[in-house]
């Protein structure tokens, strides 16, 4: 695997290198809503090792999201303990240990591809080459030619290409994705999951994705998350054993169809 070179806009893995890079212990979210309560989580417990790239699935409303949104420190548990690198995840978001890439693409409309990456570089004032920083990530995410262009001048895939660029742009050890490629078509959506493999590959970075497709899933994970609804709970975790690299052949092997059964049934029990 080739990791590219760390620029000087990167930002290293804080907390302690033996640690997982995420931990999550008895974690638990209830949401306060009119006339009772929501239990969005309960009992969630995972690690995941430097490196992996484990997607999260499961029936609408099992807080897959809320999980992401926890793991970011965007809202804070009502119960159980966060950990990244062995340091709190309010540590993590203050030290932008990671990227987040949310449903919908999100852009500027009235910035440039290469301004709508270059963004959130600008707010924090980072010093260095920033132009050149951002320039590297829409390589990465093969947009190089399209830096001039306006969001409305992309189609659905682009734009999503440009907000993973935009998310890389501190270049962080961590990249949360909420759900990236649902709102596009089955072709644009496998080709995205190929180019996502291989800048996961390039990049040596953790991810956490999260999707409704069983496919989607196998084709790109080292582990799936199996979650349940009401309450949200991790009904069970599968190790995709499938070879890398991986192609639009993987999608045919056996392997690849016993590992979506065994995802499928467990989401079967989850509803049972
Ligand atoms: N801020 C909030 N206030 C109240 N309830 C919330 C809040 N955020 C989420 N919930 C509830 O928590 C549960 C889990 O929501 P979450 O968005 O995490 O599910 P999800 O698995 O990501 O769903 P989907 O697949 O539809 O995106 C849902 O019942 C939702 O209504």
């Amino acid at each position: 695997m080739t990791q590219t070179a760390q620029s000087s806009t990167s930002v290293p893995l804080q907390g302690s290198p033996e640690a997982p890079i995420v931990s999550v212990r008895d974690l638990q979210m209830v949401f306060q809503v009119p006339g009772g309560q929501t239990v969005a989580l309960q009992d969630a417990n995972l690690s995941i090792e430097r490196g992996e790239f484990i997607s999260l699935i499961g029936p609408s409303g099992c807080g897959k999201t809320t999980l992401l949104r926890l793991l970011a420190d965007l809202v804070q548990p009502t119960g159980g303990q966060i950990l990244i690198a062995g340091r709190s995840a309010q540590a993590a978001r203050q030290e932008r240990q990671y990227g987040y890439v949310f449903q919908a693409p999100a852009l500027m409309e009235w910035r440039s591809v290469l301004k709508n990456v270059l963004l959130p570089l600008e707010v924090m004032n980072v010093p260095g080459d920033r132009v050149g920083r951002a320039r590297e990530m829409l390589r990465l995410v093969g947009l190089e030619k399209f830096e001039r262009n306006y969001p409305w001048q992309l189609s659905g895939g682009m734009q999503q290409r440009v907000s993973i660029a935009r998310a890389l742009a501190f270049d962080p050890p961590l990249l949360f994705m909420d759900e990236p490629f649902g709102a596009l078509d089955e072709i644009t959506r496998e080709k995205l999951n190929l180019e996502l493999l291989r800048l996961w590959r390039e990049t040596g970075k953790t991810v956490i994705f999260v999707t409704h497709s069983i496919p989607e899933a196998v084709f790109l994970s080292t582990r799936v998350v199996v979650m349940t609804a009401r309450p949200g709970k991790i009904e069970g975790i599968v190790d995709v054993d499938l070879p890398h690299p991986r192609s639009d052949e993987t999608r045919e092997l056996p392997r690849f169809f016993e590992i979506a059964t065994q995802i499928r049934e467990l989401l079967k029990r989850g509803h049972s």
